[in-house]
Parts: C-alpha cells; sequence; structure tokens
C-alpha cells in the first residue's frame, strides 16, 4: 500500500493514454519476457549485424588511435580526460609506491640512527669501564650538557653543577642518570668516592617538584647518621636557588615530628629512624616516588633487613623507582634486592667489590700489638702527612689509641658511638677543616664520608671483611684525587690476610708472594680479640 501511494505520487500528473497507442502497447505486451539466452537466441541475424558493425568500429577506433599516436599531441578532449584519470590514478599509485619507499626509507634511517647511537652508546661505556644488565638501557650522557638537550634539565638546577666545578659527569653518573631519568630502577656499583651521591640526588632534582604539598616524595636511606647528614649537604648544595624542602631526620624529628603538616619534598634517614616515624608517628610514605638505598649492602646486613623491608613496604606508591648504591654489592645482597625491584638495570663501573684505583696500598707486617703502636708512632716520625684517618676495631680501642696519641705532639681528635651527635659531627668537621690532623674512628664512618683532601688511612687495626677493608680506605683517593692506605697485621690476622690481599692485587698493588701463597679463608668475617692498645708493660 505504502509502495502505490509512493507510485501514484511520482506519477501524479502523468497521463499515459492506452486507447491511442494500444496497438503499440499490445506489441510491447506479447514479448516474451528478457532473458540472457533468449535475447541473444531470437535476434541472431540483428545481432550478427551489430557484432559485425561493432568489430568495424573498433577496428576504425584502434586504427584512429594509432594515427593520434603517430600524430603524437592532437588528441580528443575525452581521451585527454581520461589520461589525466589514468594519470591521476597512476599518480595514486605510484604516490602509494614512493611513499612505502619514503616510509622505508624512514625505517631503514630510523634504523640506522638506532645502530649508530648503540654503538655511540657501546663505546663511550669501553672507555668508561660500564658494564650493564638489563633491557634497553639508555645511553650513557657524553657531558652534562646533554642533562639539557636529551632531559630538559632546569637552568638552575644545571647552573649548580657548574658552580660546583663539576664539568665532566663520573662514570657512574653517566650511566646511571639516564637510567633513573627514563624511570628505571637500578643496582649501581662503583668504586669509592666515584660521585654515587650526585648520581641518585640530580635525577631526583630534576625530577620532582619543589615545595610540593603532596606529602614526602623521595627518600634517601643511609646506614649511618654522619653520612645521612653529609647527603643532606650534598642535596641542599646541587638544589640552590630551587625551593625543595630537604630534610634530616633527627633523633628529635623522628620521636616528636608532627610529619602531618610536614613540608618535605626529600627525606633522609637512617632505617631506624624512619621506621620508628612511620610505624610510631604515622609519617606517610605512600606519595614517595623515589626510593634510594645507599651503601645497601650495609643496609641489607643482618639486623637492618626487616626495617628496611618495613620502610619499602611503607613506599606504597605502585610507580615508585627504586635504586641501590654501594661500592659494594656482594652477590647475596644483590639477590635478595632484586626480589623487590622491577626490571633494574645493573651498572657496574670497573671490577665489582674493588678498591679505587687511586689508591697506593701497603700491607705491613707489625707481628703484636705493641709492634702495631711501634710502627704507628715510626711511621708518623718519618713522614705523617695529614689529614690521616686511622680507623679501630671498636670505641675501646678507639679511646685506648687515643689516649696513647694525646702523649704525642700530634693533634688527634676521635669519634665512635659513645659521642653525642653533635660531637660525633664536629669530630669530622674539625678533620674536614684541618683543625684535627689525626682522626682515629670505628667503623661509623668507614662508609660514604667524603673527606676530599685527606692523604692516608691506616688500617690500625685489620678490617674485618674485604668490604669493610673498601671502603674504609675509600674515604682517601676520592674524586680523582690520589691516596695511600696503610695496613697493619699481625700474626693473629694472618688468615684472613689472603682475601685483603686479593683486593690489592685487583687493583693492581703489589703484594708479596708468600701472601698471595696463603690459603683463601671461606669464612666473611674475621673478628679477633686483641690485647689493649698501651704502652704500658704486660702486669703478668
Ligand atoms: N662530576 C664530578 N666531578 C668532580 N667531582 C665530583 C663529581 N661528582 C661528584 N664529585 C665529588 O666527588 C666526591 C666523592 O663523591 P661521593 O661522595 O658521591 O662518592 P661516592 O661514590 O658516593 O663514594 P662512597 O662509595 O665512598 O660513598 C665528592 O666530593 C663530590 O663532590
Amino acid at each position: 500500500m505504502a509502495e502505490a501511494k509512493l507510485s501514484s505520487g511520482l506519477f501524479a500528473g502523468t497521463h499515459f493514454n492506452r486507447k491511442r497507442f494500444a496497438a503499440d502497447f499490445a506489441r510491447f505486451q506479447e514479448c516474451p519476457p528478457p532473458t540472457t539466452a533468449a535475447a541473444a537466441a531470437p535476434s541472431a541475424p540483428s545481432s550478427e549485424k551489430k557484432r559485425k558493425r561493432k568489430s568495424k568500429a573498433k577496428a576504425k577506433k584502434s586504427k584512429k588511435k594509432r594515427e593520434d599516436a603517430a600524430a603524437g599531441s592532437d588528441v580528443v578532449e575525452g581521451f585527454n580526460v581520461f589520461k589525466g584519470l589514468a594519470d591521476k590514478k597512476l599518480g595514486v599509485e605510484s604516490e602509494k609506491v614512493e611513499t612505502s619507499k619514503d616510509e622505508d626509507e624512514e625505517v631503514i634511517r630510523r634504523r640506522k640512527e638506532i645502530e649508530r647511537e648503540i654503538e655511540r652508546a657501546a663505546i663511550l661505556r669501553k672507555r668508561f669501564d660500564i658494564h650493564i644488565s638489563g633491557q634497553n638501557v639508555p645511553a650513557p650522557l657524553e657531558s652534562f650538557e646533554e642533562l639539557v638537550s636529551r632531559y630538559g634539565c632546569d637552568s638552575k638546577l644545571f647552573k649548580n653543577l657548574s658552580e660546583l666545578r663539576f664539568q665532566e659527569p663520573t662514570p657512574i653518573q653517566r650511566q646511571t642518570i639516564p637510567i633513573l631519568l627514563s624511570g628505571r630502577e637500578c643496582f649501581a656499583c662503583a668504586p669509592t668516592g666515584s660521585g654515587k651521591t650526585l648520581a641518585f640526588l640530580f635525577p631526583i632534582l630534576m625530577k620532582i617538584k619543589p615545595g610540593s604539598k603532596g606529602g614526602v616524595r623521595a627518600v634517601i636511606l643511609c646506614p649511618t647518621r654522619e653520612l645521612a647528614a653529609q647527603t643532606v649537604r650534598e642535596c641542599k648544595k646541587l638544589a640552590k636557588r630551587k625551593k625543595y624542602y630537604i630534610k634530616l631526620m633527627t633523633k628529635d624529628l623522628s620521636k616528636s615530628g608532627n610529619f602531618k603538616d610536614m613540608h618535605c619534598d626529600i627525606l633522609v634517614s637512617t632505617p631506624l629512624r624512619l621506621d620508628h616515624a612511620v610505624r610510631k608517628k604515622g609519617l606517610d610514605l605512600s606519595s614517595v616516588e623515589y626510593l634510594v638505598l645507599d651503601e645497601s649492602d650495609k643496609l641489607f646486613e643482618l639486623g637492618f633487613v626487616e626495617v628496611i623491608d618495613s620502610v619499602v613496604a611503607a613506599c606504597s606508591n605502585p610507580s615508585i623507582i627504586r635504586s641501590l648504591f654501594s661500592a659494594t654489592l656482594p652477590d647475596s645482597i644483590e639477590a635478595l634486592a632484586r626480589t623487590i625491584m622491577h626490571d633494574a638495570v645493573r651498572v657496574i663501573v670497573g671490577r665489582k667489590n674493588s678498591a679505587s684505583s687511586l689508591i697506593k696500598q701497603k700491607l705491613i707486617f707489625a707481628g703484636t700489638e705493641k709492634g702495631k703502636l711501634i710502627a704507628l708512632r715510626q711511621s708518623f716520625q718519618e713522614s705523617l702527612n695529614p689529614p690521616v684517618l686511622i680507623f679501630v676495631q671498636n670505641k675501646d680501642r678507639a679511646k685506648e689509641l687515643y689516649k696513647e696519641l694525646a702523649f704525642d705532639d700530634v693533634r688527634a681528635d676521635v669519634i665512635h658511638s659513645d659521642l653525642t651527635e653533635q660531637q660525633r659531627l664536629d669530630a669530622v668537621d674539625n678533620l674536614r677543616a684541618g683543625k684535627t690532623w689525626v682522626l682515629i674512628a670505628t667503623e661509623v664512618i668507614a662508609r660514604g664520608m667524603d673527606f676530599k683532601g685527606l692523604n692516608c688511612v691506616i688500617n690500625y687495626d685489620f678490617p674485618e671483611s674485604a668490604a669493610a677493608y673498601i671502603h674504609r680506605i675509600g674515604r682517601c683517593g676520592r674524586a680523582g684525587r690520589s691516596g695511600e692506605a696503610i695496613t697493619f697485621f699481625t700474626e693473629e690476622d694472618k688468615p684472613f690476610l689472603r682475601n685483603i690481599a686479593n683486593v690489592l692485587t685487583s687493583s693492581g698493588c703489589e703484594v708479596p708472594s708468600w701472601i698471595m701463597a696463603l690459603p683463601k679463608l671461606k669464612r666473611k668475617k674475621h673478628r679477633v680479640e686483641r690485647d689493649p692498645i698501651s704502652t704500658l708493660p704486660d702486669e703478668d
């Protein structure tokens, strides 16, 4: 019905007079319905004519085409139009070919560029003795300028580098800064005094916005208070002119801090203090974007593991970037750390767990405890090249040696865990300022402390492990300067001598062949009961 309506509507006003054309109409009615076969068969004679006509016309056309082609340009408009169209069509086709050719060339060009970049990165890594493992590791920095060109470093931050007279990045900085800036986690192991602090601080400063109110954005964990205080100082120097809130977790802050209202972008702490603040004072670490474990192997040592675990758990931001830095990274610690890290890149500068090649190392046989004191006095008489740092086994021995040296005309001081925080900081500052010539110390300042001008480290007491040795002697020979390390040993130390001798040989220092022939000790730690340090004759 709708169809009828539609057709009547369409034909409205048209009148077909069936009576007038009745005969014609009848003829049309008689015609069989046209089918393809029927259309061809009954009209065979006429179609034969048509076919002949068609082939004649075709022959004429092709003759004309040949003539036109021979004439060159004299073509009909229609043909020209089609030719144009054909050309256009052809153009699209050839454009397609061209485009895909261009695309291919672009892919090849890009691939070659990537290959060149990979090659350049490999050359740089070889040149700076950088060893990496991990997928798609960003190329090392060729210069600090690349922080601007590649990563858009803020001009004020960049200026701070030149004000600190840092002209070239150190090898560890060259590789770990791009890694952290590209949002990757990493384990980094590089010699003492090779600029690891800047390597983890600078990417943080570049990435987080200063003066945020959204909670702590970066946490740096250090094993000792002295190192934490030093890291805050370094961070403030690097962040000069920028309004970052950089905080040291002091004892007071940890115990009575109002963390809800605290403005803090970067927080530096020892593990226990931070853990206390989190568990007892409600410090929220859920917005932390960067977590650094400096001197990571020390942090993971027995006693700290649970605390570190709890801090790592409190930093619950799923997109957090964690990094581990140290001059020594035992395989066991690396394996442990891997369990909490995601797609981490491993970066080793030089040889893993080796001493800085800038330090001249010596082993001196002193026979007995008394022999050590004599040897020390003798070496002071021959050539005292202050400032000097002397390491002893514990705080009692530090006090004993301090008493002995007080008799001599040497400006000596002592640092150990019985002193107040301020006394400890003063002792470090006095050595740095040259007010003290000789500082007697326990392990508290063996790691991370930066005494730029320190000339000599004396291991009065044999270190308890190869790692302890590397960190102790690493207080000198920093930032490209040379240093000297003297290690006394007695009969009791002989079983552990070979372990330390290996560190000497791997950094190119000479060791008597009889020491190298000693058996290696399987035990990792060397702890010896020693006679007190005294010049007084024994009572028995
Ligand atoms: N690119 C640089 N150019 C020159 N000096 C630098 C550069 N980067 C850092 N330094 C300086 O090198 C010294 C050692 O740096 P840092 O304390 O970071 O060493 P480290 O590798 O952390 O040593 P450790 O393993 O003993 O902790 C510091 O005085 C620091 O200011």
